[in-house]
């Protein structure tokens, strides 16, 4: 965990396309915890998060940002190089980041996730919930105060995907942290602040009450989570 606490994190302004506007004006300021952004297809949740990461896009910010130097990614692929073992992978961007990976912490990432014993495998042996593991890891790794995650855990199965959900908010704790997905249960449980992308708007959705990550045999879970959904769907 990073021992300063995180800086103001802010993006504003509007998002354009090819000459047209993706997202009107807007203004979103992240804090320490979890901010979880919704929308339908082809909103421009992918887009907002590349921009505030600095990725290619063809789209434009006209407008403002304010972000930490340290940026960690993750997103559904797991980008791991197939040549390197897991050990090599958790490593590769602090080196490719020109600095020198601390190769015991890496380790010690790889039992924090639970993986002890794998640093010497390569990603074709692992299944795709250990992989997204090795990717949580591999994030961790760069210490980053802002991190985003475009729908990382979506290709996993239920099971998995509640278990990473809770690792991952357990490992990216102090830190600033915006989840895209399209998932309302995922958003309400792990969201302080929840956002939805629709018809070019950024509009503010009411989270649970009570602390994150809800439990998913919370009945409250379930209800506003159904709730979300039929909104998404009467605005797409
Ligand atoms: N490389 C690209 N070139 C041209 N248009 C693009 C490109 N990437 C995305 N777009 C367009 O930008 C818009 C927003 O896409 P974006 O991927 O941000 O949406 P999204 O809300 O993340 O969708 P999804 O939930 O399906 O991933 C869409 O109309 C899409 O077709």
């Amino acid at each position: 965990m990073p021992d300063s606490p995180v800086p103001n994190i802010e993006v504003s302004g509007t998002i354009t396309l090819e000459g047209r506007v993706l997202v009107d004006a807007f203004d979103l300021a992240l804090e320490a915890g979890w901010t979880c952004l919704l929308g339908p297809s082809g909103s421009g949740k992918s887009t907002l998060l590349r921009l505030l990461a600095g990725l290619a896009t063809p789209a434009r910010l006209l407008g403002q940002k304010a972000v930490p130097e340290r940026i960690g990614w993750m997103a559904q692929t797991d980008l791991m190089q197939p040549r390197l073992t897991v050990l090599q992978n958790v490593m590769l961007l602090e080196k490719l980041a020109g600095r020198r990976p601390d190769q015991a912490r890496a380790i010690d990432l790889l039992a924090d996730v639970g993986l002890q014993g794998y640093q010497g495998s390569y990603p074709d042996k692992l299944s795709g919930g250990q992989r997204q593991r090795v990717a949580l890891a591999r994030t961790l790794m760069s210490d980053a105060e802002l991190i985003l995650l475009d729908e990382p855990f979506s290709s996993l199965d239920p099971v998995n995907r509640a278990l990473m959900q809770e690792l991952a908010y357990q490992q990216f704790a102090g830190r600033a942290v915006l989840l895209v997905t399209h998932d309302p249960t995922e958003a309400l449980r792990l969201g302080r602040n929840i956002w939805l992308l629709s018809n070019r708007k950024l509009k503010k959705i009411n989270p649970l009450s009570g602390e994150t990550p809800h439990g998913l045999s919370d009945p409250s879970l379930a209800l506003a989570a159904a709730e979300l959904l039929t909104q998404i769907r009467g605005e797409t």
